[in-house]
């Protein structure tokens, strides 16, 4: 029997398919990734921003570790190894991706620091290559910040430069307009093109719909569970402390472990012929 498709080769069939717009939900923990599989989503995005707030609690600023981020891509990938996992890699730690400085911040924040094209190019260069050394088939997406300092010619520039030595997608942060996206997508003539979709940030926001219709083939929304989570726990956290509410129509615990695969892993455990859960937990 031939091999299940990798997860990354799942992903560029998706993208060779130009009628597809690939929606890909902002997860940053092992819960938000089993909740957008729940969902149906085909393919998860692991924020950057969200990693480090909720691994570290900081702010987006670089402060994330190469090994911080590979630990977490890992253990989320390891939730559904068939799906495909786009990572945020930040400026690859001394080797790939995005053209920020090492000490990078979110797109979205003000007065990025832009190392220069060759550097970047090198970064993009040393992905590619070390995809050819490992065998490997995984799908590179370049990112370029130049929109806000250098302005859009430059930026595009970046990508196609990024492109020629064998990054897969062009990201361009930090679009102004939807006029920008869709000329951004037109000039790039057939080469995948993703949006960055974030509330406040300095991009419209835009539906999937309106996305597709730009031309983008993938859309991220890094902030989506963030945004959720930030609303509605701190008011749960509010109401315990200010009216001492104990949330007595909480979500039923076992329903919190059901959606985290509490079945799946008493079904393994007991076909492993395991005691402990035989006659249920
Ligand atoms: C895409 C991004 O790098 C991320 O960490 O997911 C961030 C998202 C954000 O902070 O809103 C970005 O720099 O745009």
């Amino acid at each position: 029997m031939a091999p299940p498709p990798s997860p990354a080769s799942k992903l560029r069939a998706m993208l060779a398919n130009e009628k597809e717009i690939i929606v890909c939900p902002g997860v940053y923990d092992g819960f938000t990734a089993r909740l957008a599989l729940n969902a149906g989503f085909e393919v998860l995005y692991m924020t950057g921003a969200g990693t480090t707030m909720s691994k570290l609690g900081h702010a987006d600023l670089g402060i994330a570790t190469q090994t911080d981020m590979v630990s977490h891509a890992s253990m989320l990938a390891s939730l559904s190894p068939s799906t495909p996992l786009i990572a945020d890699a930040d400026t690859g730690y001394g080797g790939p991706l995005k053209d920020q400085v090492v000490n990078k911040r979110c797109g979205h924040l003000k007065n990025k620091e832009l190392v220069d094209l060759d550097t970047w190019i090198s970064r993009i260069r040393a992905a590619v290559m070390a995809r050819e050394e490992s065998g490997g088939d995984i799908v590179i997406i370049a990112r370029t910040d130049a929109l806000a300092g250098q302005g859009y010619e430059e930026a595009s520039k970046r990508l196609r430069a990024a492109v020629e030595v064998g990054a897969d997608v062009a990201f361009l942060e930090g679009v102004r307009s939807v006029e920008e996206a869709r000329r951004f997508c037109g000039e790039m003539s057939g080469v995948p093109c993703l949006y960055n979709c974030v509330p406040g940030g300095v991009s419209p926001v835009l539906s999937v719909k309106e996305g597709r219709d730009c031309g983008f083939r993938v859309v991220i929304t890094p902030t989506l569970a963030l945004g959720a989570v930030f609303e509605s726990v701190s008011e749960a956290y509010r109401k315990l402390l200010e009216e001492g509410d104990t949330e007595r129509d909480g979500v039923p615990v076992r329903r919190l472990f059901e959606s985290c695969g509490l079945e799946e892993s008493v079904e393994f455990d007991v076909r492993a012929g395991g005691k402990l859960y035989e006659n249920g937990v």
